[in-house]
């Protein structure tokens, strides 16, 4: 979206990453497939927004090593909690590392196992209504079920967030017939003729997503 340059300059202009964040970025830029995680500009885009909404009680779906919880939790009041929904025991550790590292680990409540099990498991228990925000950011052909669970999760105002959602330019490509990239234009006109939400899709990063329930 920006070239380089300019997009060091908005870094160096406006994002405050703590050091335990810079550091859980970079070591898994280095070590693993780095991009997927969210932007340094993305992640402190969704914590001032949590702030603004005074948010209390959120899902993460999609953890990976941490780096986008790190920025979700520090923006959590004292009290506040986040449900960290991941299948991979083994990248979600490196989370747990940083999460501790950062002081926030009483904050985030790891759950292992298919997301959306999670979120019906929560449904189950009595949960709908009760959460302010959901931010998406694992398979995407599972972002429309996610979406609809996450709707009945969150409460009147609440956030529905989601990464991805301009998918590097693929989503114009019309010679790119592939699941996430069709599964990602499905998500966009699908919430595009939601009237249940107001919604803005944010031209930071890979695209973000923002849903308010009406
Ligand atoms: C893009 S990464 C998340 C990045 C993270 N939000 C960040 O910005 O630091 C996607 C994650 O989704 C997880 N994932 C994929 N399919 C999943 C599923 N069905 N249920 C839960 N997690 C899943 C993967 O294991 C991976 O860690």
């Amino acid at each position: 979206m920006f070239d380089s340059e300019l997009l060091t300059y908005l870094r160096h202009a406006s994002v405050r990453e703590t050091e335990v964040m810079a550091d859980n970025r970079r070591v898994t830029a280095a070590q693993d497939n780095g991009n997927l995680q969210v932007d340094p500009e993305q992640g402190q885009l969704i914590s001032l927004v949590l702030q603004l909404m005074s948010a209390r009680r959120g899902i993460e779906i999609g953890v990976y090593a941490g780096y986008s919880s790190l920025w979700i939790a520090q923006s959590l009041p004292a009290g506040g909690q986040l449900l960290a929904c991941d299948t991979d025991a083994e990248i979600t550790q490196r989370a747990q590392q940083a999460w501790a590292a950062a002081g926030v680990a009483d904050r985030i409540e790891l759950r292992l196992g298919p997301a959306l099990a999670t979120l019906d498991n929560e449904i189950a228990a009595g949960m709908a209504g009760q959460y302010d925000f959901v931010f998406i950011d694992a398979d995407k052909a599972g972002y429309i079920d996610y979406y609809e669970r996450a709707l009945a999760l969150v409460h009147g105002g609440g956030l529905i967030i989601a990464d991805n959602t301009l998918w590097h330019g693929r989503v114009i490509d019309p010679d790119d017939s592939s699941t996430d990239t069709q599964a990602i234009r499905d998500f966009n006109r699908y919430l595009h003729g939601d009237e249940r939400i107001d919604l803005s899709l944010v031209p930071i990063g890979d695209g973000l997503t923002l849903a308010r329930k009406r």
